[in-house]
């Protein structure tokens, strides 16, 4: 038994090229159809999926004509744009059979390290995940030259899983799981039903990429799962063609290697909050906010604020302090200091009127929230 799947309720599901692609061939159509069944079937059972797909770049290739895989950056950037398309369409296709609407959604390491694009980012993934919708990621490698020199889906599908808290990232790749060693080239090599994600033994079992098309191997798996574990969520490396895989690890059955996240969700975004960012602005909030924010696991609304101090950006990280100056909070702000000069001590209904726009009726969100 492994309940990690059957207990999840936001999941990442990351295919890679070789899968996708027939290991070069083209388009997998009958693997890629048993996915689209599995997710939607998983849609069905209530919980929310994200599919990250490589493929583009493999795909591409073989409608140009590329026998092996470019060396200029440039070509490759062009075959992902044609292959993408290929991706899109045969996602779009495939979904719509179950009346599953999906998203197509390109982003680059750099759109996650920023704080604006990566609040925007999340936003636009709850809300289509709100919606009904799967999103389907791939990175946008028409403006990245270093991720597509690796093609390493696998930290994306990790920074996708940090960015919107989900439960497990499910790796599906060639092998069945994270060998002892490359079961292309030891024999012996016996599959890691279980272990702690981040364990450093696991790097040194952990090759290089066993085809051409893929190109990060089981070390960027193994390291992807420590990065998912930070943000609390566990990750398994199964093999894509094992049959109804997806829905038979919702059902609790343990297939492939499951790599567990240490500590829990929120301790561990908590703990990314307090480690990972530097303020630069504050907000001075009334002593009902305060009660809000401390006591009742509240959000900051604009209408408590009665002072703002410094200047910050959307997506910074600003302190709320009462009004004798002690810090209570910290969080990502949805507006920017001089928003929040106009609409602090107004009701969030009055947003709108005020700025013309709404990028949320919080001035702060409680899950972008560490309480000090
Ligand atoms: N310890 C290991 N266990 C399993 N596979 C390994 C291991 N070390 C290296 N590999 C290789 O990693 C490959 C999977 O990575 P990759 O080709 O990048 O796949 P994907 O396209 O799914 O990301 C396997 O085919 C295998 O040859
Ligand atoms: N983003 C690119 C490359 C990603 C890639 O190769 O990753 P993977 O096959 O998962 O190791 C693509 O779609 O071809």
């Amino acid at each position: 038994m492994n309940p990690t799947l059957q207990q999840a309720s936001r999941i990442i599901v990351k295919v890679g090229s070789s899968l996708v692609t027939n290991d070069g061939r083209g388009l997998d159509h009958t693997a890629i159809a048993r996915w689209a069944a599995q997710i939607s079937a998983l849609r069905s059972l209530g919980k929310e999926v994200v599919l990250v797909s490589s493929g583009a770049i493999a795909e591409g290739m073989l409608r140009l004509g590329f026998a092996a895989r470019p060396t200029d950056i440039h070509e490759l950037q062009a075959c992902a744009a044609v292959g993408q398309m290929g991706l899109a369409q045969i996602y779009e296709t495939s979904f719509r059979t179950h009346d599953v609407k999906t998203a197509q959604v390109l982003l680059t390491h750099a759109d996650l390290a920023d704080r604006e694009r990566y609040l925007n980012a999340r936003s636009t993934l709850t809300t289509l995940l709100r919606l009904g919708v799967v999103p389907i990621i791939n990175e946008n490698d028409t403006v990245v030259t270093d991720e597509i020199k690796f093609g390493d889906n696998d930290t994306l599908g990790a920074l996708v899983a940090n960015l919107i808290e989900a439960d497990a990232l499910v790796i599906l790749t060639d092998q069945r799981g994270l060998f002892s060693a490359d079961p292309r080239k030891d024999p012996a090599a016996h599959l890691i039903q279980q272990a702690q994600a981040g364990d450093p033994a696991l790097e040194a079992m952990a090759g290089g990429a066993g085809s051409s098309l893929g190109r990060g191997g089981m070390l960027t798996k193994v390291l992807a799962a420590r990065r998912a574990a930070r943000s609390g969520a566990h990750t398994i490396i199964a093999w894509g063609r094992e049959d109804d895989v997806l829905t038979r690890l919702a059902a609790g059955e343990a297939i492939g290697t499951q790599l567990t996240a240490p500590t829990g969700r929120l301790t561990a975004r908590r703990q990314w909050m307090i480690d990972h960012l530097h303020t630069t602005g504050e907000v001075v909030i009334d002593a009902g906010a305060a009660q809000k924010l401390t006591r009742e696991g509240k959000s900051l609304l604009p209408i408590g604020v009665i002072a703002v101090r410094g200047e910050f950006g959307r997506g910074q990280v600003i302190t709320c302090i009462d009004e004798a100056g002690q810090p209570l909070a910290r969080g990502l702000t949805n507006y920017t200091s001089s928003e929040v000069r106009r609409i602090m001590r107004h009701s969030s209904v009055e947003i709108e009127r005020i700025l013309g726009y709404v990028e949320g009726p919080e001035l702060v969100h409680r899950d972008n929230m560490v309480i000090l």
